[in-house]
């Protein structure tokens, strides 16, 4: 793909003498739903760490076709490089409202900010009712729904997920996924990274199979999901068209 507004090429990390990841190419386009899938221990949260610059990595990855090498984890920020972490890490002692203005610490323009934090509560409605509510007392769902409404504060071009259904009842896992979908229509592209195949399948344009460090099979997305290696392991067996 070019002019891929992301692309990585053989990406090696390692955990002291321990490589996680062995080479590891993919790219995201401009305006895609790209996933990452795979089983624990897989990578993926390895990957989505060096992406965002809080690892170290070898090989080459350019985002808006500059080294990411050459860019500090802030920098990558304010370029819209961004990672919602597996953990949300929210701060919890203080409100939602707070959350997300942390979101927009860099921003200069007060009209700004403001035009940012009515968006996403126009995006996250049950987020304006609890405005007021410590993070820490809000459920699972409601705090997946702050950690990204706290990094879509920052304006971000490419939203690195990292399994934002973990934990959470069926019923706030579509509801994360239709949120998720709901971002390709407003210019953010998103780099999903999930255990959950099959809802992870279903939103996307193009998926890869990470194993062990190593990028097993990609494809579009619908392609993959219809493909008996990946339906035997990871989506119960049955294929299942969108
Ligand atoms: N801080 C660490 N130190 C040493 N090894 C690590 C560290 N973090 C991860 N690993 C190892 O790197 C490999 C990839 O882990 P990673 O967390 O990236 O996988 P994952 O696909 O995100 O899994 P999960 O879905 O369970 O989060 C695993 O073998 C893991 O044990």
């Amino acid at each position: 793909m070019s002019g891929a507004l992301l692309s990585v090429q053989d990406l090696h990390v390692n955990y002291g003498r321990v490589e996680a990841l062995h080479g590891v190419s993919l790219e995201v386009g401009a305006g895609q739903i790209v996933s990452v899938i795979g089983p624990n221990g897989a990578g993926k949260t390895t990957l989505l760490s060096a992406l965002a610059g809080v690892l170290p990595s070898r090989g080459a990855a350019r985002y808006q076709g500059e080294p990411l090498s050459a860019l500090s984890v802030e920098e990558r920020v304010r370029r819209g490089l961004v990672l919602v972490p597996e953990k949300r890490e929210l701060f919890g002692s203080m409100t939602v409202a707070d959350n997300l203005l942390l979101g927009s610490y860099s921003r200069r323009s007060r009209s700004r900010v403001k035009a940012d934090l009515d968006e996403v509560y126009q995006r996250f409605p049950r987020l304006l009712e609890r405005r007021g509510q410590l993070a820490g007392t809000l459920s699972g769902g409601e705090q997946q729904m702050l950690a990204i409404g706290r990094a879509l504060m920052t304006s971000p071009k490419l939203l690195m997920l990292d399994e934002p259904s973990l934990g959470l009842a069926p019923i706030i896992v579509r509801e994360i996924f239709n949120i998720v979908e709901s971002l390709r229509g407003s210019g953010v592209t998103v780099l999903l990274v999930e255990q959950n195949a099959r809802a992870a399948l279903a939103c996307s344009d193009h998926g890869y199979v990470l194993e062990t460090g190593d990028v097993k099979l990609s494809g579009p997305a619908q392609a993959l999901a219809a493909d008996p290696a990946v339906t035997s392991a990871y989506l119960g067996g049955e294929s299942e068209s969108r």
